[in-house]
Order: C-alpha cells, then sequence, then structure tokens
C-alpha cells in the first residue's frame, strides 16, 4: 500500500462556515440551463411503493457513444450514494473533473464507449437534476422535508420509463456498485427480459442489520443538525443549511467505506502536521475524515443523503416476492457479482449470496484491496479486465 498519510490537504475543520447556498443543482433544470451534457427526461407522476406520490417526476441522463440501429448496444450504468449521472469524460462547462467512474467507462476502457451506448441516470430523489427534495413541489415550493419516501424499486420504476423514452427495449448490461448495484439486481428481478446481462459490485440483496446500524447513526446525525429542521432548510432565514450533520454523516459513512488496516498501515498514530493530539489537535486520521466530511457538506444535498440513505435501509429484493433466495432465482440476466475482500460495509458474503442464487451466475470475482468498499472506485486495474470480459461474454 503506497504511503500517503503526507497527502494532506488543507486541513479543514467540519465547523468552519460553508457558503450559504447548499447545492440545489435542481435549479439547473428550473431555470431550463443543462449542466455540462446533462439531459433531462419528464416522466409524469409516479405512484409509489410506500404509498406517495410523486406528481411529476424528472430524471436528470448523460449518455455517451451511439446506440446501434436496434438499440443492441445500449448500457445502463448506475451510481451509488453520493454520485451522479457524470461517469466519464467529455466534461461540459458544469463538470470540470472527468466522471467518477472514468478508468471503466469512454473510448476504449472497459465499457467502451466506441462500441456501447451508455446511459447513466440521477437516482430518483437524486440532488443532480433528477427530482429529489430540493426540487419544487406542486405549491413551487421545494419539497423539502415533505419530499416522500421513495425505495430502490420506485427509483428502477422511474428508470424504466426512462428506458422506454429512450427506445431501449433492453440492456446489454445493466452495472452497478453498491447502491447502484441495489438498483441494477432491482433491475434484474423487475424486468428481467429488459436486462441480457447484469453487473452487481460490492451490493447487497438484502440491506443487514449491520448495515441499517450504520445508516441509521448517519440519519442521526443529519437530524441533530438544528440546521436540519426537519428538512425544510432551503429557505432557512440565515442562509444556512445542515452542513455540520451532514459532514458528520460522511464521515461516520468513509469510515465504513475503508478498510481498518488501511487507516491504521495508512495513519496509524501520526499527528496532523502542525497539530499535537495531547493539546487538543488531531491525528491525521481524524483530519483526513474530517476533509472528506466537509468535501460532501460543500457538494451535496442533505436531504437527497437522508432520502436514499432511507431508500437503502429499506433494500430487500425478496420484499413481497417469497424472499431473497426467490428474488433472486427469477433473475435470467448473464451476471457478473463482484465482491471486494475488505469491505467492511458491503460483505463479500452478501455478493456471495448473489452469485450462488442467481441461475447460472458466473463464479463469485473478487477485488484483493486494502481499501474496503471504496475498492469499486479505486481498483480498476482488477475490475475493468472483469467488466470487459463480461461485455464480450
Ligand atoms: C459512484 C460514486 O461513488 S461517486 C462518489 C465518489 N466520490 C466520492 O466518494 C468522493 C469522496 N472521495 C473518496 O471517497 C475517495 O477520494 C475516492 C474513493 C474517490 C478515491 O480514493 P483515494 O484516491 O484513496 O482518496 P483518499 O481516500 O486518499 O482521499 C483523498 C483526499 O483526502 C485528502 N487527505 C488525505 N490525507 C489527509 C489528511 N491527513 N488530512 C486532510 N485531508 C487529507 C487528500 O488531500 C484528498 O483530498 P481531495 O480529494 O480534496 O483532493
Ligand atoms: N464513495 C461512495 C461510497 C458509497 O458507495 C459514494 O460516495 O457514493
Amino acid at each position: 500500500m503506497p504511503d500517503r498519510t503526507t497527502r494532506t490537504a488543507t486541513p479543514d475543520r467540519s465547523g468552519r462556515p460553508l457558503p450559504s447556498a447548499l447545492p440545489r443543482a435542481s435549479s439547473a433544470w428550473r431555470e431550463g440551463d443543462p449542466v455540462g451534457r446533462r439531459r433531462f427526461v419528464d416522466l409524469g407522476a409516479l405512484d409509489l411503493e410506500a404509498g406517495g406520490r410523486l406528481p411529476d417526476v424528472r430524471l436528470a441522463y448523460e449518455t455517451w457513444g451511439t446506440p446501434a440501429p436496434d438499440g443492441s448496444n445500449a448500457v445502463l450504468v448506475l451510481h451509488a450514494l453520493t454520485g451522479d449521472s457524470h461517469v466519464t469524460g467529455d466534461a461540459g462547462p458544469g463538470h470540470p473533473t472527468p466522471g467518477w467512474w472514468s478508468t471503466l467507462v469512454g473510448p476504449g476502457a472497459p465499457i467502451d464507449t466506441d462500441r456501447w451506448y451508455v446511459v447513466a441516470p440521477n437516482v430518483l430523489g437524486g440532488c443532480q437534476g433528477s427530482t429529489g427534495p430540493s426540487s419544487p413541489a406542486p405549491d413551487g415550493r421545494p419539497w423539502g422535508g415533505r419530499f416522500p419516501q421513495v425505495t430502490v424499486r420506485d427509483q428502477v420504476a422511474a428508470e424504466l420509463r426512462l428506458a422506454e423514452a429512450l427506445g431501449i427495449g433492453s440492456w446489454a448490461l445493466v452495472v452497478g456498485a453498491s447502491m447502484g448495484g441495489q438498483r441494477a439486481l432491482e433491475w434484474a428481478v423487475t424486468a428481467p427480459h429488459r436486462v441480457r446481462r447484469l453487473a452487481a459490485i460490492a451490493t447487497t440483496a438484502q440491506t443487514s442489520g449491520d448495515q441499517i446500524a450504520s445508516f441509521h447513526t448517519q440519519l442521526t446525525a443529519l437530524a441533530a443538525d438544528p440546521r436540519f429542521r426537519g428538512g425544510d432548510y432551503y429557505d432557512a432565514p440565515d442562509g444556512e443549511g445542515p452542513h455540520v450533520g451532514l459532514g458528520l454523516a460522511r464521515q461516520i459513512a468513509h469510515q465504513t467505506y475503508r478498510s481498518a488496516a488501511e487507516l491504521d498501515a495508512r495513519f496509524g498514530r501520526v499527528p496532523q502536521g502542525g497539530e499535537e493530539p495531547l493539546e487538543g489537535g488531531r491525528f491525521a486520521v481524524q483530519s483526513y475524515l474530517d476533509h472528506h466530511g466537509d468535501k460532501l457538506a460543500r457538494r451535496f444535498d442533505a436531504n437527497t443523503y437522508a432520502v436514499l440513505t432511507r431508500s437503502m435501509i429499506t433494500h430487500d429484493l425478496g420484499r413481497d416476492r417469497g424472499g431473497v433466495e426467490a428474488a433472486l432465482a427469477t433473475i435470467t440476466a448473464d451476471t457478473l457479482v463482484v465482491a471486494v475482500d475488505s469491505d467492511r460495509l458491503f460483505l463479500p458474503e452478501q455478493s456471495a449470496r448473489i452469485a450462488a442464487g442467481v441461475p447460472g451466475a458466473r463464479p463469485l470475482r473478487t477485488l484483493r484491496t486494502p481499501y474496503g468498499h471504496d475498492g469499486f472506485l479505486i481498483e480498476h486495474e482488477q475490475l475493468g479486465p472483469m467488466v470487459r470480459d463480461h461485455l464480450a461474454g
């Protein structure tokens, strides 16, 4: 493992004031001004699994490559909790960075956009252009705390309509990791005839008690921030949002995204540069978590974080389908399941359960990495060939 302990950014402290305007990407489409290469599709009303209703659903999405005349080369890429539709390069003015999976998707990459037509939506409930808590409710004000509970099934129901709107009858591949893997699995069960290949990476068919516990502490941290105001903070008189609570939630989460061994080997008990722990200063690992918490609070909407976290909590492929194994048994896609050996959030056993339950699934593949759950974003030299081979099969 490379020594990156000293790779210290400005030691942001999560108590530092943040800009008053929290990210509200939905406002971009409200003004009819798409960011970068994003496009938007209006999908009408959606009745929700938990009983609510969204009267006007809009999804933001990006595409790369050229659709074959018969639509047979379409690939659906589904992002994780804090990702978005910007999977890979060809960045527009709003996207100076290459995208969160540029190592896997692009010209000549394992998902080769010279051959495949890649579609990536921002999830329902998101904050990067799709309908979410910062979108306007029927009364014209942001939904805020009134945004209804959405489930992974609702998110896939919206994505099914996106596929219909794009004229895609079936996907050559539906691929997702983490929360994106939950949706990929749900796609393969909800619409087996529309998923020819499936790649489920570092994910689970059913959220475990341990995962619910971690997600719960994150929701509690958010709700405890007085600036959260039950989710109705967009028009707060002081212009301040719950960046402290969101940063804390991210810190709790980020610890689960990396392995204990990595944090110990990389940071150990090394003090943060210029700080003395015995005098109230921080160890480097504390500074590292502060940095990741602060960074997310600057780019993400707290309500979306809560809505998507709740959708992960309720994720259960087997609900009303006779259980997880019965649901997995209905998948007809050619299925690749990838585990991360050091993942302490989405355990390798959960991946093994998927691979064992899907009829004819390929043998379980495993990323060997010290980096934990985030290995799906980091270990592209291992993951790339697995996905490339699966697409070639
Ligand atoms: C589908 C999706 O998941 S999309 C969302 C993906 N992106 C994210 O999750 C954003 C959060 N970032 C990450 O989780 C990670 O950076 C990854 C997974 C993307 C990449 O992992 P790594 O390359 O191992 O990054 P790492 O964990 O070392 O973090 C690097 C950051 O920590 C900072 N850092 C490292 N040590 C310290 C320290 N002691 N004190 C303060 N900051 C520190 C680095 O300066 C760097 O800052 P920057 O990201 O602002 O440039
Ligand atoms: N880094 C990932 C972890 C969750 O899979 C994210 O923020 O979405």
